[in-house]
């Protein structure tokens, strides 16, 4: 798979590197993000998995969530994906939450998605491919975190496929939304009516239903201004009855923003990397 480098900068002792492919699975030409620690330069590293949310690129948390410093302590590599497919021939909507810079980590079976919206499976299979076979990078250690539609996707991946995904947190992640304005109208538009396809892209609902068979770390700021939109009392309950091990935290006083996220990064990587061994 052929891919062509637009930057790389030395930090933290390794590179933050930013990529560019034409994607099979959307049709698009894609960007994508990888740090490698100084770790690498010796052999093949974990991996930690970071999806953004609503309105971002692989930039926001490349460049503001702070993670770098930590990946190159814990000899981690972060790969940044986009969160959607983009450009003049792809479908978009007026609206921030919707279409380009909202792909909601599924595969678009409706009009006028269905063609490029298959952010589920570049995720998931086309993105690890192209790393896995160009960059020192373990694929027996992978873990996957994210922030709000990231975290959304994060969850979602990781009880899809734990056995892949060996580690996971979320930075107040879209926590249930088939029952949320973040997620009824946009499942609507992608997957359409069919209700079980929403439920197994719903964190809650997977939760309920099967867990995952390590601990899971969730961070939410207790000031949030989307805490109705992210729901994640519907989480929290359904960690409950299933009796889930892991944490959720509701920190005092942060809201949605990467500033929250930049404070709670150090805990993040430090967690997978000690579940990545
Ligand atoms: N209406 C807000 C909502 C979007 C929002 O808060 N997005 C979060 C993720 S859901 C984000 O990470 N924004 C980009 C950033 O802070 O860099 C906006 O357009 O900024």
């Amino acid at each position: 798979m052929k891919f062509e480098t637009v930057s790389e900068n030395r930090s933290f002792g390794g590179i933050q590197g930013v990529y560019r492919h034409q994607s099979e699975a959307t049709g698009t030409t894609m960007t994508f993000a990888v740090y490698l620690p100084p770790a690498a330069e010796h052999g093949k590293v974990p991996v930690l998995w970071y999806l953004s949310g609503l309105t971002c690129t692989h930039e926001n948390a490349m460049t503001k969530a702070g993670a770098q410093e930590w990946a190159a302590e814990y000899g981690i590599a972060l790969i940044f994906p986009d969160t959607s497919p983009r450009g003049e021939g792809v479908a978009d909507d007026e609206a921030y939450d919707l279409g380009q810079g909202a792909g909601f980590y599924v595969d678009a079976t409706q009009k006028p998605w269905a063609p490029h919206f298959r952010m589920w499976h570049y995720v998931t299979h086309e993105l690890p491919e192209l790393v896995f076979s160009n960059f020192p990078l373990d694929r027996e250690a992978q873990g996957i975190t994210g922030h709000s539609m990231g975290g959304h996707g994060a969850l979602t991946i990781a009880m899809t496929m734990p056995e892949r995904y060996r580690s996971v947190s979320a930075f107040a992640p879209i926590a249930n939304p088939s029952d949320s304005d973040w997620g009824r109208k946009q499942f609507t538009a992608y997957l359409g009516d069919d209700h079980a396809a929403w439920e197994s892209h719903d964190a809650s609902v997977l939760m309920r239903e099967r867990g995952y068979p390590g601990e899971v770390l969730i961070d939410q700021g207790a000031s949030d201004q989307f805490l109705d939109l992210l729901k994640p009392a519907s989480l929290a309950q359904a960690m409950i009855e299933r009796r889930q091990p892991g944490e959720f935290r509701m920190q005092k006083g942060y809201d949605h923003s990467y500033f929250f996220v930049q404070t709670f990064v150090a805990d993040h990587i430090r967690w997978h990397a000690e579940r990545l061994g």
